[in-house]
This record gives C-alpha cells, structure tokens and sequence, in this order.
C-alpha cells in the first residue's frame, strides 16, 4: 500500500503560506486544481502544522460526511482548537460530540427558530435605520457583519446592546484574524494576537455565564430565553449539569464564529449577484413585494411569510454555490484508510474542501453561471455534491437559523433599497472567508414604503 503522492514541504510551515496567499489573491480554486493536475484527486501536503491528504469530488465528501467516528475524528488545524478552545463541537467526537450537539441543537432547531423570526425582524429593521436609512453609499460586508453579530448576540447569548458587547466584538474581531494561521506563537504574530483575544472573550463570556446562572437559579428565567441559559439548563444523571462551564465557553464561541462570519458573507455575495442580473433581482422584488403587501404597516415577518419566499433561498444556494462561505475543512484518520488506491495513515489529516464539486461541469452545468433554476428541482443534484453546510452527521446545526436572516434580510433589503455596484469587480479574496474587493461598496437609493 502506498502513501498519496505530494511533498510536505518545509517542517510546520508546509503548504501553508502558498495556500494562504493563494486564498488572499483570489486563486485558491487553481491553486487546487495545479495540485490535482500534477499529483492526481488524492495527494499529501502540510497545512497548519499537520501532515495532511487532500481529497476532493463526490466520492471523498462521501467518505468525509459519512465515516464513522472509529475511523475518522473531526480534527482542526492546531489555531482553531487553541482559539476556539479543545471543548468545542469540531473537536468533539462519539457519545460527548452527540450530547453536546443534541444541546445546541435544542436550541436551533426549527420549532424554536420559529419563535424567533420577528426577533430577527427586529434586529434587521435596526440595523437599516441605524446604518441604512439617509445614506447614500454603504460597504455591505462590515455591515452585514455587524447585523450577524447583533443577531447572534441578541437571540443566542441574550446581551444587550452596550458596552459589554462592543468590548466583545472588538475582541471577537482580532480573534477570528487568526484562525487558519500557522501556529507560532511569538509575540505578534496572527496566531500569538487571536490567542490573546481569545482569552479576553472568554472572560467577558465567563462573566455572563456566571451572571446568567444566578438569573436562572434565583429568578427561574425561562430556560429558552438564549442559548446560554438553555444550555445551562440541561441537566444529566442525578441532576447534575449536562454541559461543563468549558464546553459552554468554547461552544459559544464557536457559533459566534460560525454563525456571523457565514451569514454576512452569503448575505452580502446575494447583493453582489442581484446587481449584476435585473432579471433575477425582478424575480426576488416580486416574491418579497407580494409578502411585503400582505402586512400592515409595522407588522413583523412571520415562520410562515418565509415559506412563501422559496425563490429567493434558491437565490440563497446558487449564491452559496459558487462563493461558498466555507472553504473546507479537516478529518483526522484514527486508523489507516484505504482510499483511490492509496493509504491515508493513521494520524494523518484528511482536507476537504466545498468548491470542488460545486464547479464541476460535470456536476453544474455552466458552472461559473449565476442561475437560481438548478435548484428548481433539487432532487437531481446528486448527492455529496453541494455541500456549502457540510453533510452527514456533523452537516451545519445552523443551517435553518442561516435561512431565516438570510431571508428576513434580503426582504427588507430589496423591499427597501434599490443599489448599484460602486466597482464592478466580480472577485473576492479569502480571510479565510470570501471578502469582496473594498467590503463591497454600494450606492443606495430608497423606495418609496409599499406597506411595512
Ligand atoms: C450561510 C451560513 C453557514 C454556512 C455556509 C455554514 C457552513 C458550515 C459547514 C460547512 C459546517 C461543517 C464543517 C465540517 O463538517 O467540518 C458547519 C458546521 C457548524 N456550523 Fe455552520 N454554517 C453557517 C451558519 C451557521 C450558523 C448561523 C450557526 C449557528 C447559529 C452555525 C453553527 C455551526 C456549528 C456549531 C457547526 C459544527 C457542527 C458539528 O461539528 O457537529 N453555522 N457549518
């Protein structure tokens, strides 16, 4: 048995910083496709500190998604558990990554996302007044960073707009520079700053799990008021506490990373492709604007207002397919595995990564075209192969509380503003997450109210 071909490059640094420029210059995809041109679908490197096989197409998400946890662990690059902290839920596997998942998913799962629309509608119709409304340029990206974060902040950890939570932001900024970073902590470097941060948010976290414990044992606040409380709340055997302080801590700070950074990125490339294509804007208009006539004034969206926004989330996938917010991500191999004819050894990383199938012609026709209609009828798309939220066991928990932002967003967004690009440039680096040249610069026009 033979090991993948591929070389592992310079000790620690490997690969890294050649992948890392190419996510920064737009290049990432052909950076991966020269690999697969010169050493075929499955080859060695090293990323981040850890020897590594990249796999890539149907066959390899197959094997990803659907492993079982006695042959492949999920495993992050070392900045990523240092950061996030060895509690959270990517580093969690068998019987501990199902109770503490089954706990979060408690709390996102549909019918309770359900209660929280109009909170969403809330926090959205904020975030235009405050950032929107009067203006006539706005940058998308930072913007639509800001309304995740106060969404995740308001609806999953329940803290209140002030000081407590700009010192949180501006910490959770610096710490997510350095997540996909190798890991050399001297004093600034990325990886050295993000730790730093890091331990700042989790003091401010600790300090608000403290506070939020006493409000549940003295006051008895209802255990679904936010994420935090409820998960607090779950108790196990002999009634003790179900989650530890620790997994709380790490967990919250990964659905602070998941949740925001994801979001805005997919909300923000919608407002790109709609500029650049009035048919399917005109589509998007119609769908929201016949929502928009059935409220009075002032009235908040519905769970059943979003079921009758389907073209606008087939809008939402074809975005999520060609500017996937997530680039990839890592197995670890616990036992050697046998795969495309070559070994992937026992402790070694499996890379995977979204874009791959998502471009292939063989899968998606014209697949550098913007077209919604692929997904008109989703059940030909085979399976594996569009996996902006991953698949299988550990598919995205988020997935729903994506969908409703997304759409309670793009319909005050086109209901609201008419926009024009301020620099046609359609590409985008990667940080890692897509970033489009200057945030994305628009000049925004108001419509006149129809209804609310
Ligand atoms: C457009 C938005 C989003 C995208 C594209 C996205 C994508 C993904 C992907 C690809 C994974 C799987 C990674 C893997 O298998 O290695 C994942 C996992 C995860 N996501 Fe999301 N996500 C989004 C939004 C959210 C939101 C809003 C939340 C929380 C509120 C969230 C929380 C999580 C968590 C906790 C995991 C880890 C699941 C586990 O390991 O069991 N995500 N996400």
């Amino acid at each position: 048995q033979k090991l993948p071909p591929g070389s592992l490059g310079l000790p620690i640094i490997g690969q890294s910083l050649s992948l890392l420029w190419a996510m920064r210059v737009n290049t990432a995809e052909k950076w991966l496709e020269k690999r697969v041109r010169k050493y075929g679908p499955i080859s060695k490197l090293s990323l981040f500190g850890n020897t590594a096989v990249f796999i890539y197409g149907q066959a390899a998400n197959k094997l990803v998604f659907t492993c079982d946890g006695r042959t492949l662990a999920n495993k992050q690059p070392t900045s990523i558990t240092a950061i996030l902290g060895e509690r959270n839920l990517l580093e969690l596997h068998g019987e501990d990554h199902k109770r503490v998942r089954d706990a979060l998913v408690s709390f996102l799962k549909p019918e309770c996302l359900k209660e929280y629309v109009g909170k969403m509608d809330g926090e959205v119709r904020r975030h235009l007044e405050m950032h929107w409304e009067g203006k006539q340029k706005v940058t998308v990206l930072p913007l639509m960073k800001t309304l995740t974060f106060n969404i995740i902040c308001t609806l999953l950890f329940g803290i209140e707009f002030g000081a407590r939570r700009d010192k949180l932001v501006n910490c959770f900024q610096r710490m997510i520079q350095g997540m996909w970073s190798i890991p050399i902590n001297f004093p600034f470097t990325r990886y050295n700053q993000s730790l730093r941060a890091s331990a700042q948010v989790r003091k401010i976290l600790k300090e608000l799990i403290c506070q939020k414990r006493i409000e549940l044992e003295q006051k008895g606040t209802s255990s679904h008021r936010d994420l935090i409380t409820c998960l607090l709340s779950i108790r196990g055997k002999d009634d003790e506490a179900a989650i530890s302080e620790d997994e709380i801590v790490h967990n919250v700070m990964l659905v602070m990373v998941a949740g925001h950074d994801t979001s805005s990125v997919l909300i923000t490339f919608m407002v790109r492709l709609l500029a650049n294509d009035p048919t399917i804007l005109a589509g998007v208009v119609q769908e929201q604007e016949d929502v928009a006539k059935s409220k009075s004034l002032g009235e908040l969206l519905t769970w059943e207002d979003l079921t009758k926004m389907k073209y606008t989330w087939k809008v939402a996938m074809e975005t999520l397919r060609l500017v996937p917010p997530v680039f990839g991500g890592f197995r670890k191999a616990l036992k050697d595995v046998e795969y495309g004819g070559y070994i992937i050894p026992q402790g070694w990383q499996i890379f995977w990564v979204t874009s791959m199938t998502h471009m292939d012609a063989n899968i998606f026709q014209e697949p550098t075209k913007f077209d919604p209609a692929r997904f008109e009828n989703q059940p030909t798309i085979p399976p594996y192969c569009f996996v902006p939220f991953g698949g299988g066991a550990r598919i995205c928990p988020g997935n729903e509380f994506a969908r409703i932002e997304t759409l309670v967003t793009i319909h005050y967004l086109v209901t609201r503003f008419t926009w024009k690009l301020c620099c046609n440039d359609d590409t985008f680096s990667r940080d890692p997450m897509p970033v489009p040249n200057q945030g994305l610069p628009i000049q925004i026009m108001p419509k006149k109210l129809m209804s609310h």
